[in-house]
């Protein structure tokens, strides 16, 4: 089994507030991040896609098409966005990473088989800040 990676960069913008609770509980819990006017972020989004390499091309996965299946269905949908108003997988959802990667991996693990039917999405990787990063391999 082979793993390849291609990494996608993306800039949005988000709140963490919970609607449920009060504005003092969420600027308790979510500090700066619970912010009003929102705060941005420059995303990585790092994809791992595992198969074996076709006898024809010698590709799990030809990494273009990768590139632009990520692209197409992700970075166009949130790049230079607010995740929490202006992008329908994210909508009446907590903007965390968490929740973010695991909407993310909702949407590539299928779209993976149709373009590479032998191949499957194995990890993502997003990364938020040099500091925080999240991690997911969809279980
Ligand atoms: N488990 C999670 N914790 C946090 C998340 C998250 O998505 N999942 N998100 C945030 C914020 O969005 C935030 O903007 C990042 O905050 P912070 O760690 O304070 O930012 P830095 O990495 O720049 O670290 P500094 O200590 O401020 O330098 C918070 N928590």
């Amino acid at each position: 089994m082979i793993y390849v990676t291609r990494k996608e960069h993306f800039n949005a913008a988000h709140r963490l507030f919970n609607p449920a609770w009060s504005e003092e509980k969420n600027q308790e819990v979510f500090g700066p991040c619970a912010n009003n006017n929102w705060h941005g972020h420059n995303f990585e989004l790092i994809v791992t896609v595992k198969g074996k390499p076709d006898p024809d091309t010698g590709f799990v996965i030809d990494l273009k098409v990768l590139g632009d299946l990520i692209k197409e269905k992700i970075v166009d949908k949130v790049d230079h966005k607010n995740l929490n108003l202006d992008v329908d997988f994210m909508k009446d959802k907590m903007a965390s990473c968490e929740i973010f990667v695991t909407e993310i991996w909702k949407i590539l693990a299928p779209a993976i088989q149709e373009v590479a039917s032998t191949a499957q999405l194995h990890y993502i990787k997003l990364v938020e800040t040099p500091k925080n990063f999240v991690e997911y391999y969809g279980e």
